[in-house]
């Protein structure tokens, strides 16, 4: 008998930060229609990319992080690419009063905000004995407490007279103790707690708060920074149910779905997008790389 293997057809993608030269929508193209959708770091990597699917399906955005001239460039990229406004703001996810006045700007422009995109991170490799102290709290000062400073102050603005969605963007890393990653595991854990607690408490005021947990997503800063090329050239994506990484586009779908009426009766989840590697797969990235653990990885 002839061997059947059923394979999907995978969302088009490229490998850097540019939009997608065409675009097969999966969900009604009118999904977000006049919505507005504030995403920090959207100007590169997975938050280009949830700009771009998002611009896609009828809605405007804010693109805010530090860099503004990588933030205009970008905005003039994903206004050719869908017809819809984007307006780059410069924030440090890290400064509550910078974003309050990123958030008055863009109710000014706008008139509304309908969606947070928390999806601003740093990460890089480094045993826990090389982190200095600084470091550590460099990265929970970005991820954490950048994602509670960005909740709080879009709630506060907007929210919580108007409802709204949050969508936190996290990581499969933080399910199982990794080498070279102390860092950032407790920093994405924290967040999908903060994700459970302030699903609970705002959902009165119509907020609901999800989060979209990648594995490794290839043509992006993390994935070259986490030894994502290496991984491919000794074969270990095999080890992923999948047998690949996964894409920019995929994850743009999932944090689409969660920000939408798609998933209206969903609050608290936690959306793992990992073509199964947690469960599965050999995670030490130290062993891959050959990094010894006494040894500061600068990658
Ligand atoms: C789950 C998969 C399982 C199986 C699959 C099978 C095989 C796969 C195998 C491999 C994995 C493949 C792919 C990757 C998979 C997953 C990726 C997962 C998660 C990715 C998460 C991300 O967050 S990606 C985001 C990446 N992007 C960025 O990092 C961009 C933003 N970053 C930055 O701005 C900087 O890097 C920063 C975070 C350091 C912040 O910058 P800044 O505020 O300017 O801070 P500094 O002043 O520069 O530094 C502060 C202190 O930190 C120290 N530091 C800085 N860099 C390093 C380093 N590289 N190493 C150690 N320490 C560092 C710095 O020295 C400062 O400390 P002092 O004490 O000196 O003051
Ligand atoms: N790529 C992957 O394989 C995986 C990624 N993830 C998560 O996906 C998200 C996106 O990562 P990825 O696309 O790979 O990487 P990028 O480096 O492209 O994205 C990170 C973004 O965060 C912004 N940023 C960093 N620090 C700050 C800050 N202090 N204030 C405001 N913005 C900031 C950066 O912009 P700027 O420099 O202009 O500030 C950048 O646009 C992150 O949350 C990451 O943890 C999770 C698992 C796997």
């Amino acid at each position: 008998m002839a061997e059947h293997r059923r394979t999907e057809e995978l969302p088009e993608d490229v490998g850097s930060d540019d939009c997608l030269a065409s675009y097969t929508h999966i969900y009604s193209p009118d999904l977000l229609q006049d919505q507005v959708a504030f995403i920090t770091g959207g100007g590169s990597g997975i938050g280009l990319r949830i700009a771009e699917i998002f611009m896609r399906h009828g809605c405007d955005t804010v693109i805010a992080s530090r860099n503004l001239d990588k933030l205009k460039e970008a905005a003039v990229k994903l206004s050719a690419a869908s017809g819809r406004r984007c307006l780059p703001l410069r924030i440090d996810v890290r400064q509550p009063d910078g974003i309050a006045a990123a958030v008055d700007e863009t109710l000014k422009e706008f008139g509304r905000l309908d969606i947070l995109i928390n999806n601003a991170a740093g990460n890089f490799l480094c045993p826990a004995s090389a982190l200095s102290f600084n470091a550590f709290k460099t990265v929970l000062e970005i991820d954490t407490m950048g994602t509670f400073n960005t909740s709080k102050v879009v709630y506060e603005k907007w929210f919580k007279d108007h409802g709204g969605n949050v969508v936190n963007v996290s990581a499969t890393l933080a399910y199982r103790g990794q080498a070279l990653q102390v860092h950032a595991g407790s920093a994405k854990a924290a967040n999908d707690a903060m994700t459970k607690h302030l699903a609970v408490e705002w959902g009165p005021s119509g907020v609901r708060v999800n989060a979209v947990a990648p594995g490794p997503i290839s043509g992006t800063e993390g994935y070259r920074k986490l030894g994502g090329p290496a991984a491919e050239a000794a074969g270990s994506f095999q080890a992923v149910p999948l047998q690949r990484a996964g894409n920019k586009t995929e994850m743009a779908h999932c944090a689409l779905f969660l920000a939408s009426r798609a998933s209206s009766y969903v609050t608290g989840a936690i959306l793992v997008a990992d073509g199964g590697a947690w469960l599965t797969s050999p995670n030490d990235v130290s062993a891959l790389l050959g990094i010894a653990a006494s040894k500061r990885a600068k990658l």
